[in-house]
């Protein structure tokens, strides 16, 4: 497989940490790699790939998605922070090229996405809290995957998100779901739905302990995406098949 990372920053390099022999091609703005063609604007691309990894920022989707088309790219976009509309153009893209969007690409995110549809219905009585934890450079608030998982509660239960409780001065109503984003330090990502009931809790929390696991997901992903036809593919398509095993 040949690939082109879209975004060489922290996330971008480690697809090429983790997968050397395919990346034959890097897009950043400011950066460009040691011994890998590199281009300022995926225009300027002149490599052909397989497929297009992109961990980058949202003002640069018109222009990948653009060479996706005119090339018919497979394109795996990871970025976050998207406006319902970007996300729009993402889907109409997909009726004629293979897409595969999530705002995680983890396993994990993806097992916790199925623990909700068993514990938002059951937990019923009980009010959501969703909180996010990352890194002092992280630009979009709350995270991309904060955004997921309250899509999958909002699925499964009618209720709104609140992001902030200042001056309102009123009680928590049964329909908000609050939504909690913090920046710090190195955090790689932190996300947490906590379920409180009365006189007790449910939390469940997943913690990324490196962006390997992003970065690996990503180039999973690629690899099935090239084996399909045009089409919008999530984060459950990828893991739908996965087993448990660890290793480094
Ligand atoms: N779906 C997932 O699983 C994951 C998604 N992400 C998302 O991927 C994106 C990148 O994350 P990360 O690697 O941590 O961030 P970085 O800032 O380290 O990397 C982003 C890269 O894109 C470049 N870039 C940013 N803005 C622009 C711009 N306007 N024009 C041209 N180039 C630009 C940056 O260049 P420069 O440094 O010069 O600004 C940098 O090289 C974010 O949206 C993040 O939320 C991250 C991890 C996992
Ligand atoms: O910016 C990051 O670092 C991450 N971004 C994604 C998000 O916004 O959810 C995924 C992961 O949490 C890391």
């Amino acid at each position: 497989m040949k690939l082109a990372i879209h975004g060489y920053g922290a996330t971008g390099h480690y697809v090429e940490e983790l997968a050397p022999a395919e990346v034959v091609a890097v897009i950043d703005q400011t950066k460009s790699a040691e011994k890998i063609p590199s281009y300022q604007t995926v225009s300027e691309l002149t490599e052909e790939v397989d497929a297009i990894i992109d961990f980058s920022h949202p003002s640069l989707l018109p222009d990948l998605l653009a060479y996706g088309l005119k090339t018919k790219t497979p394109l795996v976009i990871a970025t976050t922070g998207f406006s319902e509309a970007e996300l729009q153009t993402i889907k109409d893209a997909s009726t004629e090229i293979p897409i595969f969007q999530s705002y995680n690409m983890s396993f994990g995110i993806a097992m916790m996405q199925q623990l909700l549809q068993v514990l938002v219905p059951l937990a019923s009585s009980f009010d959501i809290e969703l909180l996010e934890k990352h890194h002092n450079q992280k630009v979009d608030a709350p995270s991309g995957t904060a955004e997921l998982l309250l899509r999958t509660i909002q699925e499964l239960r009618d209720v709104q998100p609140v992001y902030e409780r200042e001056s309102t001065r009123e009680k928590r109503q049964a329909s908000e779901i609050g939504m909690h984003s913090m920046r710090g330090g190195t955090i790689f990502g932190e996300h947490e739905v906590l379920f409180a009931g009365v006189d007790e809790l449910i939390e469940i929390k997943h913690t990324a302990l490196s962006k390997k696991v992003f970065a690996s997901g990503a180039i999973k992903a690629a690899e099935a995406l090239i084996q399909k036809s045009a089409g919008l593919y999530t984060l459950e398509t990828l893991y739908s098949q996965e087993d448990s095993h660890v290793t480094n």
